[in-house]
């Protein structure tokens, strides 16, 4: 590289640090909880680089939340096991044998990949899952899901006492039943009912698009809780941005400051999100 486009990159990189600043003392000590979805896990690279934003936002004293997902991953092990699966308005229809597939992975491969990859960065990460000292608590959703799991008590003690010491909680989207069962939530649904009991400042949904798109297809940049109602009753926000969306509204009704859907693939997504200008994805606020 010419030594003139050198300097250049230089400066720029240090305008970007500099503009930072205000972002950096904005979120001090703020909670924000990262919904890592199964789609945007992509490959190690990927995975390095998700993990390596973490740490960072960990290391300039935001505390971080990841709950994730694993969907994809899922229905793979099932269709090994030959297992079949359907979904119903976002969520997978559980019975005993698919829960016992749900629980390896997430627990298991998803949940220990990721913690890894934090660990591998320098962080302190530790993987749980909403079962571990009884965090949430669930009821059934309906019948026709199965173990299917509404959180409906979630007592984040163990997320303040995680973080007191400078650990990164990893949690996984399962939940305990009150007679000793299991549940499968859907990652969306637990990172917004943890993000709602922790009052946290920021919920970012990653997943495998842009952020939520109108008929046209284009991301809609800001949204509220009356715009997310009527594109959902026009079927605009529809499959697994249902999940989403409503557990944007319930966090926000909960007291969470706001919910960003944004591209998980994206280069940086969550630190573009939280320390700079150029927000990305779709806001979803009170107002
Ligand atoms: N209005 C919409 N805007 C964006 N995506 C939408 C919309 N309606 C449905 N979707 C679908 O929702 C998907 C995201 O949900 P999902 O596949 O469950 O993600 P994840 O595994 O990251 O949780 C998108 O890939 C897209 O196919
Ligand atoms: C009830 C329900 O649907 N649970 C999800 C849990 C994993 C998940 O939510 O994964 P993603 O975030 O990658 O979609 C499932 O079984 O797939």
């Amino acid at each position: 590289m010419k030594k003139q486009n050198m300097n250049r990159d230089w400066i720029a990189t240090a305008r970007t640090l500099s503009e930072a600043l205000p972002y950096l003392q904005r979120y001090t000590g703020a909670t924000v909880v990262i919904k890592f979805g199964g789609h945007a896990m992509g490959d190690e690279e990927q995975m390095a680089s998700f993990a390596r934003d973490i740490v960072l936002m960990n290391q300039v004293g935001v505390h971080p939340v990841i709950v994730h997902g694993g969907g994809p991953m899922i229905n793979s092990l099932l269709a090994k096991l030959d297992i079949k699966s359907e979904f119903v308005n976002g969520k997978r229809v559980t019975d005993e044998a698919t829960m016992e597939v749900v629980e390896m992975v997430l627990s298991g491969l998803v949940n220990k990949r990721i913690v890894q990859a934090i660990n591998s960065q320098g962080g302190r990460a530790v993987g749980i899952s909403g079962k571990d000292a009884n965090m949430m608590v669930c009821d059934p959703v309906d019948p026709a899901l199965g173990l299917v799991g509404q959180p409906v008590e979630v007592t984040p003690d163990l997320i303040h006492q995680m973080h007191s010491h400078g650990i990164i909680p990893v949690v996984a989207p399962l939940g305990a039943g009150r007679e000793g069962e299991t549940f499968n939530v859907n990652g969306d649904t637990a990172a917004g009912a943890i993000a709602g009991a922790l009052k946290a400042d920021r919920l970012l949904l990653l997943t495998d698009v842009e952020g939520v798109k109108d008929a046209e297809g284009s991301v809609i940049t800001n949204l509220t809780i009356e715009s997310v109602d009527e594109l959902t009753r026009n079927g605009v926000i529809a499959g697994g941005m249902i999940p989403k969306t409503e557990t944007a509204v319930a966090a926000i009704r909960e007291g969470v400051r706001a919910v960003v859907i944004l591209d998980g693939r994206a280069p940086n997504a969550c630190l573009l999100e939280l320390f700079t200008d150029h927000g990305a994805g779709s806001m979803i606020r009170a107002e």
